[in-house]
């Protein structure tokens, strides 16, 4: 049967990437989704801008939904200081297992906890499974009519403490106008948009920052 996207994806990585080198995982997936096939990663532009929040932060807790092929995974784990493990959430099964395969090729499986499974039943458990308290840092990459009642879910399960940092992608393309009205519009955060453009295209699209305020 024909191969996916992801597959065609790990295997541009295996061929073009230099194995443990993250950069260079990255630069071939931007490079085959520039030159061969579109896939919905962050992607460079939107990648430097969540470098520069993971950076900032340097966080001890990080959580991210949605790994999809891992290239978001690799672009936050590879800033991580030593020590620090990121969990990152994917329902999809075959997605999930081509992410392992881009993850360790990248050198990185030992600051990443992929767990499979859907983030509704997930997150509430994370506190006993990972003896997490709360994350100072929250990467949501996932469907996007789920940002929203998933940040709540946070909200309940007492994930998130003063100060804790939210980036959401496609805040504008696809769009999460629930999620942002909320963000922007609630005394419990303080929210910012980084204006930048849909992976691989000219069309608009940015991160929105959001940050817990108790
Ligand atoms: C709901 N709870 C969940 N728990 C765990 N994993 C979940 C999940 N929801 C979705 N997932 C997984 O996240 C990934 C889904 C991401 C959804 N992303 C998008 O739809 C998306 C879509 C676009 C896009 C933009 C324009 C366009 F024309 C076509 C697509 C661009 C992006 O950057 C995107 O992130 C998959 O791997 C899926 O299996
Ligand atoms: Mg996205």
């Amino acid at each position: 049967t024909r191969s996916t996207r992801p597959q065609r994806m790990l295997k541009a990585v295996q061929k073009n990437a230099t194995k443990g080198n993250p950069e260079s995982v990255i630069s071939a997936i931007d490079y085959f989704c520039k030159n061969s096939e579109w896939a919905m990663n962050v992607g460079d532009e939107k990648g430097s801008i969540l470098d520069s929040v993971v950076t900032e932060v340097n966080p001890s807790t990080v959580l991210e939904l949605g790994t999809y092929c891992g290239y978001s995974t690799v672009r936050i784990a590879r800033l991580l200081s030593p020590g620090t493990k990121l969990i990152t959430l994917e329902f999809n099964p075959a997605y999930a297992a081509v992410a392992r395969q881009i993850i360790a090729y990248a050198g990185l499986q030992d600051k990443v906890t992929l767990v499979e499974g859907p983030s509704s039943e997930l997150i509430p458990q994370i506190k006993e499974r990972f003896g997490i308290t709360t994350f100072d840092f929250i990467f949501l990459d996932h469907w996007k009519d789920r940002y929203l009642p998933d940040i709540k879910l946070f909200e309940e399960c007492g994930l998130l403490r003063k100060g804790s940092v939210l980036l959401a992608d496609n805040v504008i393309c696809p769009g999460t106008p629930e999620y942002l009205e909320y963000v922007r519009n609630s005394p419990h955060y303080e929210s910012r948009y980084y204006p930048a453009h849909l992976e691989y295209t000219k069309v608009e699209d940015g991160l929105e920052k959001s940050v817990f305020l108790g």
